[in-house]
């Protein structure tokens, strides 16, 4: 299969209403995609079929799936192009910032009177298209980030979404998994080294640590990597490689993944607290963002599924970015609002074209 013909596909089939998703592995060249052949819902809770789910961020919500069975599956070398990005232009919006980082302030309070350790927080913003193109969104995306988990989803019951994510939620092989503790924020520059300070330190060793303690009753972790820099496009990161054993009999993929999700690098810790506080202060709905998306084969023996970051939806030639930053007993407000404006410029490169 040629990719131009596949990304044709693509969009005839957006343009019929049916359900499918595109994508590529991180450092991958080859493209996926499941195209579904009707319109039906398929909702999962055991992942132990062949397909592609799309899971929200709120596990009371159901989890959207692809099934391989009903789906023309097609795959290809991916054509890039090498693109120039600059940084896009993100308005002023006063009061935006200050109602954010008043959110910000009362979750430090929150966090200081002793009620959570972490507590990560979110926000959504539009953006107007001129004109949405899906072939001009694909090339951009699937050129611009390689070294990311890239992806296109449609499904009438969803809605139009894609990102380009850092974070993997789990990888399992058999019976031996992979996954990683994402935290901490800068911007990508020409220091060397690159040097982070305690609060960057501290907050990733929480996730590390709350990510060991979730995976304890399913598995036992054997390799655990020293904290490293990650290069996620135009931000670094801190991660820290955890990888082991499932436990025998007991751990499958869906007990893994629900054991994991939400993680700390996107909910916080406690994970209960965490999630309750969001869902009564966030003040809108993240739907799939923070959710996790990804393709299930071997009856669910073998999966990546990756948490579903530096992403946006896109409905009516508007796009809503969404992002977030986790916080701490040491945040500053105005830092958090920096960040997210940061965050927003992954998938505003994408969208830079048909703005
Ligand atoms: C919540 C996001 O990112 C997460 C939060 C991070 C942080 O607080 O430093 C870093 C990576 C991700 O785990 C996002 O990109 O929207």
């Amino acid at each position: 299969m040629d990719y131009k013909f596949l990304i044709e596909k693509i969009a005839q089939q957006y343009e019929d209403g049916l359900p499918f998703v595109i994508f590529s592995l991180p450092n991958n060249n080859e493209v996926s995609a499941l195209l579904q052949k009707n319109t039906a819902v398929h909702t999962i809770d055991n992942f132990n079929s062949n397909g592609f789910i799309f899971a929200p961020f709120d596990s009371r919500e159901s989890s959207i799936f692809i099934p391989e069975k009903e789906s023309e599956i097609l795959q290809c070398e991916l054509i890039t192009k090498s693109l120039t990005i600059n940084p896009g232009e993100l308005s002023e919006e006063i009061g935006v910032q200050s109602q954010y980082m008043k959110l910000i302030s009362k979750t430090v309070d929150t966090i200081k009177r002793g009620n959570a350790i972490k507590i990560v927080i979110s926000r959504k913003k539009d953006f107007k298209l001129q004109k949405f193109s899906i072939k001009t969104l694909v090339e951009q995306l699937f050129s611009i980030y390689p070294t990311a988990f890239r992806y296109l989803w449609y499904h009438p019951h969803t809605g139009f979404w894609c990102g380009a994510t850092p974070e993997t939620l789990v990888e399992i092989n058999n019976h031996s998994f992979k996954t990683m503790a994402l935290a901490g924020t800068q911007p990508l520059s020409d220091r060397q080294p690159v040097l982070w300070g305690p609060k960057e330190l501290d907050e990733q060793q929480m996730v590390t640590d709350a990510i060991l303690d979730n995976l304890q009753k399913v598995t036992s972790v054997l390799k655990i990597s020293k904290p490293f820099t990650h290069q996620a496009g135009s931000l670094l990161h801190l991660r820290t490689d955890i990888s082991g054993a499932l436990k025998n009999g007991k751990a499958t993929l869906t007990t893994i993944a629900s054991a994991l999700h939400p993680t700390p690098a996107v909910c916080g810790t406690p994970k209960k607290i965490a999630k309750n506080y969001i869902l009564e202060n966030e003040g809108y709905d993240r739907s799939y963002y923070t959710g996790f998306l990804g393709h299930v084969t071997e009856g669910g023996n073998t999966a990546s599924l990756m948490v579903n970051l530096r992403c946006m939806k896109i409905e009516n030639n508007c796009a809503s970015i969404f992002v977030g930053g986790g916080i701490t007993a040491d945040s500053k407000a105005a830092d958090e609002w920096v960040e997210t404006q940061n965050k927003m410029q992954t998938m505003l490169q994408v969208l830079q074209p048909m703005l």
